[in-house]
């Protein structure tokens, strides 16, 4: 499903009254099926962004249109995951998978066999009767991953998913989800800071400068798919993490540093 923001801008109140611009004039439009890996600096705007694409908060200035109608609600058919998991500990993780259905007042038992299906291909076929408060977080987050993906949304919005992870589930957890992504078809929007994933996973990876957020880069990610472990060893690979880093570090202005010595 094609995905864009029009001239979107966002400015919160603060408790206290005061203005604080977040996202100024972003304009991005995305295919269906791409993958789009979102850059940028703490506090820059990025999980607002997310936030008002999948119409969990609203812009207040542009627009957000999705299958070419304005986002004015929640996007029922979207699927969502966050650096925390947000799993039910009071439910097994088949059973958390299936929530999906159970919120939207559907049945459960004809998607029994997917959830579990989900659960092989991430390698956690023997935690379907488990609760998620026995589980390590990469293995929650393996869980989050099947739920975001059960329901075959056509959009997938992820916010830092596995910004809690150690390096290397990280790096697993990254080839799961680029092979799970390729086969779902679906379009993704993953925020990160991790300029690793960002490239692994991305068919672009487009930069946010400091707040107010605006659009510094856009970088086509031209590197093969199927994108498996392989990828981090190609020397385009490094080139465009290399390529990526330096435009965070100046924040897209010239090097004024250049020069300088200490
Ligand atoms: N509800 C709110 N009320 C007031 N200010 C807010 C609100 N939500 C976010 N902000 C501010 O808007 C700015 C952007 O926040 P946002 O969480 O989108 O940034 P981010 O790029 O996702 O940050 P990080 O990378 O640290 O997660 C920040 O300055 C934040 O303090």
């Amino acid at each position: 499903m094609p995905l864009r923001a029009e001239g979107l801008g966002k400015t919160f109140r603060s408790a206290r009254g005061a203005a604080v611009r977040a996202l100024d004039g972003i304009d991005l439009s995305i295919a269906p099926g791409e993958f789009v890996s979102i850059l940028g600096p703490s506090g820059c705007g990025k999980s607002t962004l997310l936030a008002i694409l999948a119409g969990l908060d609203k812009a207040t200035q542009g627009a957000a249109v999705v299958g070419g109608k304005p986002v004015t609600a929640p996007l029922v058919d979207a699927g969502v995951m966050f650096q925390r998991d947000l799993l039910l500990d009071w439910h097994t993780c088949e059973d958390n998978i299936l929530m999906q259905f159970k919120m939207r007042g559907q049945p459960t038992a004809p998607h029994r066999d997917r959830a579990r299906e989900l659960l092989a291909l991430v390698g956690m076929e023997s935690a379907a009767q488990r609760y998620p408060r026995e589980l390590s977080g990469g293995m929650r987050q393996r869980v989050a991953i099947c739920r975001a993906l059960v329901h075959e949304p056509p959009l997938l919005f992820l916010d830092e998913p596995f910004g809690a992870l150690d390096a290397l589930t990280r790096e697993n957890l990254n080839t799961e989800l680029a092979a799970l992504t390729a086969h779902s078809g679906a379009t993704v929007v993953f925020v990160t800071h991790g300029i690793d994933e960002a490239v692994f996973l991305g068919d672009r990876a487009v930069v946010m400068s400091a707040r107010p957020g605006r659009i510094i880069a856009d970088v086509r990610i031209d590197l093969p798919h199927p994108r498996g472990a392989h990828i981090r060893e190609l020397p385009e690979f490094t080139a465009y993490t290399a390529r990526l880093r330096k435009l965070l570090a100046h924040d897209g202005r010239p090097d004024h540093r250049e020069g300088v010595r200490p």
